[in-house]
């Protein structure tokens, strides 16, 4: 299945997104959702989460602000879409930042089955040591480490661990950063493209993992592919065969996103209209601007 046509049965079907997400992006992942054709609602109170995320095609969990409370709406929506067959994905922010956060994510991959995780490397690599249960230290902010930035010369054993952490945690895993990384355990995705300036522009990753809900969304509604095993049924055997491919898609359309919106930047253009570009983008995205920026490799 191409990006394209990812994009194309969202449009169409429009699926309700429903977001328990940070601050500080909330307002552009919800812009982002509009943008790729499906329909945000961000909601994070305790008491309506079961209605809620019972009438959502997909739950996007992000925990850069964490709270006792949001953490207490993350629960019990993890656990609606689980029990409802609705794909969910974590953004798991910062999560080497502090303990308090180390410790929520720890309950969070206790208690809900995820459809596909999201992060930069240093992001990934502090969830897989909570999942392998190993002390995991203090490491960083939001923003990846120069030390886990994937390179051409880490690329090959960026693989195995990606591949490996997927196993660990059960989800499709999507490592992002200047090469992408998605993987179901068996495979990897090997994702080229976007632009360094991306990360310089808050909020890219927090929109990417609500646009990989939206193509989870309609995953969740399209045929198995013939033969294919799958992973967690999350989201449904549907989705659980296809979450590799479009988690994928979802990266190959931030990516071109990225490219077109710089490429087209005006003379001021800075991070704070780079990013509405993006966003634009996405909202304009046809077959035509997809065309030669799809660049990737299964390995
Ligand atoms: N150095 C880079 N080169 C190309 N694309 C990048 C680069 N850094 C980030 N991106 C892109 O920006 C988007 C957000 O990813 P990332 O910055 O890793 O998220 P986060 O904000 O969670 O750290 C992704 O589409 C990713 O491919
Ligand atoms: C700056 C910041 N602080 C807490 S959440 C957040 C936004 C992070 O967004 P992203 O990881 O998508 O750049």
């Amino acid at each position: 299945m191409e990006a394209y046509e990812y994009l194309e049965k969202i449009r169409a079907a429009a699926p309700r997104v429903h977001c328990i997400t940070n601050y500080v992006t909330a307002h552009d992942v919800a812009n982002m959702i509009l943008a790729c054709g499906a329909n945000p609602v961000m909601a994070d109170e305790p008491q309506e989460m079961g209605e809620i995320t019972a009438h959502a095609g997909a739950l996007a969990l992000n925990m850069g602000t964490p709270g006792e409370r949001r953490e207490q709406a993350m629960l019990a929506a993890g656990k609606a879409a689980n029990g409802n067959g609705i794909p969910v994905v974590l953004d798991p922010v910062g999560v080497g930042a502090s303990a308090f956060r180390r410790k929520m994510a720890e309950e969070l991959l206790g208690a809900v089955t995820f459809t596909a995780i999201r992060g930069n490397m240093s992001e990934i690599r502090t969830l897989s040591e909570l999942a392998e249960k190993k002390a995991a230290g203090a490491a960083g902010g939001v923003d990846v480490r120069p030390v886990d930035v994937v390179t051409e010369e880490t690329l090959a054993e960026a693989v195995t661990f990606v591949k490996a952490v997927s196993k660990r945690l059960g989800a499709v895993v999507a490592v992002t950063g200047a090469i992408d990384l998605v993987s179901d355990g068996q495979q990897c995705v090997v994702i080229r493209g976007g632009r360094e300036e991306m990360s310089r522009v808050t909020g890219t990753g927090c929109q990417l993992s609500g646009l990989a809900a939206a193509f989870l969304a309609v995953a969740r509604n399209m045929e198995a592919p013939a033969g294919s095993t799958g992973g967690n049924t999350a989201g449904g055997a549907a989705c659980a065969a296809r979450g590799m491919e479009a988690v994928a898609a979802a990266v190959c359309v931030m990516n071109a996103a990225g490219e077109i919106a710089w490429e087209q930047r005006g003379l001021c253009g800075g991070n704070a209209s780079y990013g509405t570009g993006i966003i634009d983008a996405v909202y304009r995205m046809d077959q035509k601007m997809l065309e030669g920026r799809i660049r990737y490799e299964v390995r």
